[in-house]
């Protein structure tokens, strides 16, 4: 139902649901213990991911994980931009970058990035007009209360979906304002961000309510605290309940789904989509 237009005249179908594998080139990558820093790890774990059913390698140089610190702009610049060049002259894949940074959206862009990621919904200083310069590339908005240090200082509401539902349509007024086409954008309620246990779980039973903006719904839950709180599991453990996530995303109708497990997450979709369409021979 929604195709993402992408830039050199390339389409991203979202008939069906999209693994989005995460690159985290920071130090200190809170599931993937920063392994990847340096660029030639970054580039073969790049090519593991498309192998194993990535169709979108999401690279992102700012931890944004709970009590995260700032990162200034050249630090930022310079973990992302060589990835991203280094990924484009190997593959013409689709690149996301996760930033919040205009200077970082418009250099990945000019760099061979696809699709602007950002956790802040392009509410940092010049990031609606960096955005509005490049009208062929999708925007994910994703919501977050308050900022990264202290998001996950006792979050509260006092209504969960409409506070969530009303960041949504601020944002989408304030690109439309930019002279942002709609049609560029995709929703994410931002699991993890500024939410509680139970937050979280009402969010993904009520993902679905999300479809009445009529735009694409990506959702990051992989092995975020939800799970491990839930579960009492470590990181490393919570492969198996990120699967049981994204199953339910799908199942809700998610487009896009980030995720740090995508060989076992494409053939738990893979099995998701077999019941629905069949069995293709
Ligand atoms: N669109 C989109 N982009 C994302 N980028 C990230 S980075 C993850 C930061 C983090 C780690 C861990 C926890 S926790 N305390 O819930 O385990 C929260 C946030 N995530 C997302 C997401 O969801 N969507």
């Amino acid at each position: 139902m929604y195709e993402l237009r992408l830039p050199k005249g390339r389409t991203l179908s979202l008939d069906k649901p999209q693994v989005m594998g995460i690159l985290n080139v920071t130090p200190d990558s809170f599931s993937d213990g920063g392994h990847f820093t340096h660029l030639d790890s970054a580039i073969e774990q790049a090519n593991l991911m498309l192998s194993q059913g990535a169709t979108i390698l999401d690279i992102g140089g700012e931890s944004t994980r709970p009590g995260a610190p700032d990162v200034q702009l050249e630090e930022e610049l310079q973990r992302v931009i060589p990835v991203i060049q280094a990924i484009r002259t190997h593959s013409n894949c689709v690149i996301s970058v996760d930033t919040s940074k205009a200077e970082v959206m418009k250099q990945a862009i000019e760099a061979g990035a696809d699709i602007i990621n950002d956790v802040r919904a392009l509410q940092e200083p010049g990031a609606l007009e960096v955005a509005a310069q490049y009208g062929d590339v999708p925007i994910c908005l994703m919501h977050m209360q308050g900022q990264p240090r202290s998001m996950q200082n006792n979050p509260h509401y006092d209504d969960l979906f409409s506070d969530i539902s009303q960041f949504f349509e601020a944002r989408i007024s304030a690109c439309k304002q930019a002279g942002i086409d709609i049609n560029r954008l995709i929703l994410d309620p931002g699991f993890g961000f500024g939410k509680s246990l139970e937050h979280n779980f009402q969010i993904l039973g009520w993902l679905d309510k999300f479809h009445a903006f009529n735009l694409p719904i990506l959702t990051g839950l992989s092995r975020k605290s939800m799970f491990g709180q839930l579960l009492t599991r470590e990181t490393h453990e919570r492969v198996a309940a990120s699967l049981a996530g994204a199953l339910i995303c799908v199942q809700k109708g998610a487009h896009i789904i980030r995720v740090h497990d995508v060989k076992e997450t494409s053939d738990a979709l893979n099995v998701w989509l077999a019941s629905v369409n069949g069995v293709t021979q």
